[in-house]
């Protein structure tokens, strides 16, 4: 019966197998684990296989002393709650399945994204096709337009977040920058971000919005087609003065249409960037963009991904 094919929380009618952390009985061995999948700043992300079923997942295990130690224990409460709250709602979203601890970690098992970060697609090919670009652009649209109607910011938005599941669909990542702890006090100390995705308000004015989501989407769209970053200095700091004077130039034989997209994305104010004034009501200006014209909303999660392929 279903029952011995699903992990036991998911056995269970009631809301609490919607509630990952409702399990209290999963532990580290019900699982086979493998490869390390990559190394966040308090975590490792871990290959892992559900013994009962052999269905693959990945975990990621953060260290309870470390976590204390650096007074990060809340953060990863608040990235935990932040999962939760996404839910299984969208499948370009990394869903957490369930969540368990032991005396020395915490354990989130997560989707597992088999053909890894987007970061490593790019670097291997250079750039992207048109193609790509517009179908990845279009999907992390679509799961960005999602999270922020439930009042979720990023924050940390770049190839490395952006996974690649078993059909090369996106699926986005690492929401190990929770919102919901940032006072004003920790946002001081608690710099967010990666220096060339960063926006110039968060530089300024210590302020990230929705729109600053958007600001990193600008940077990753002339990523993917020019193949290198928009804004790299030889310091973070040089790379943050020419974000602060919005000092990048296009290279020759970027399309006209993605340029025009790209420049309304790398806008000084928040509130000047296209899609920044969007609600869940009134249609999406990004949507509409004619860099987009060929893309259908309605099909992009069911289309099959563009072949990979190498682009400027
Ligand atoms: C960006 C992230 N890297 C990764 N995070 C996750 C992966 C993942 C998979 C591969 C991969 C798979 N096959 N080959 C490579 C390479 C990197 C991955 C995954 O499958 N599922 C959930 C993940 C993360 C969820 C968790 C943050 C909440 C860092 C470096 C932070 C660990």
């Amino acid at each position: 019966s279903t029952r011995q094919n699903q992990p036991r929380s998911k056995s269970r009618k009631r809301s609490r197998s919607q509630n990952p952390s409702a399990n209290t009985r999963l532990s580290a061995q019900d699982f086979v684990f493998g490869e390390t999948l990559g190394e966040g700043s308090y975590s490792t992300v871990i290959r892992a296989r559900y013994a009962r079923t052999g269905q693959e997942y990945a975990i990621k295990i953060l260290d309870k002393n470390h976590l204390i130690r650096k007074e990060k224990m809340l953060v990863a409460l608040a990235e935990k709650n932040t999962l939760i709250k996404l839910g299984a709602g969208h499948s370009g979203i990394v869903h957490l399945h369930w969540t368990f601890q032991d005396d020395w970690s915490l354990f989130f098992v997560l989707d597992l994204a088999t053909n890894g970060e987007m970061q490593t697609r790019i670097s291997r090919m250079g750039s992207l096709s048109l193609a790509c670009t517009r179908y990845y652009t279009a999907q992390i649209i679509d799961a960005l337009e999602y999270m922020h109607d439930k009042d979720v910011i990023h924050r940390d938005l770049k190839p490395e977040n952006l996974l690649l599941d078993s059909n090369f669909r996106i699926k986005i990542t690492d929401f190990g920058t929770g919102k919901i702890l940032e006072s004003a006090e920790e946002r001081a100390h608690s710099f967010v971000g990666t220096a060339q995705y960063v926006s110039p308000e968060l530089l300024e004015r210590n302020e990230t919005s929705k729109s600053s989501d958007l600001w990193s989407l600008g940077c990753i769209v002339f990523q993917m087609i020019a193949g290198k970053f928009a804004f790299q200095g030889l310091s973070d700091y040089l790379t943050w003065q020419k974000i602060k004077s919005l000092d990048y130039t296009f290279p020759d034989g970027f399309d006209e249409d993605a340029k025009d997209f790209v420049t309304k994305l790398l806008v000084r104010d928040p509130l000047q960037r296209i899609g920044a004034t969007r609600s869940p009501s009134s249609p999406s200006p990004l949507r509409n963009h004619p860099f987009l014209a060929s893309i259908n909303w309605e099909t992009l999660w069911t289309d099959p991904a563009p072949p990979l392929e190498p682009g400027l």
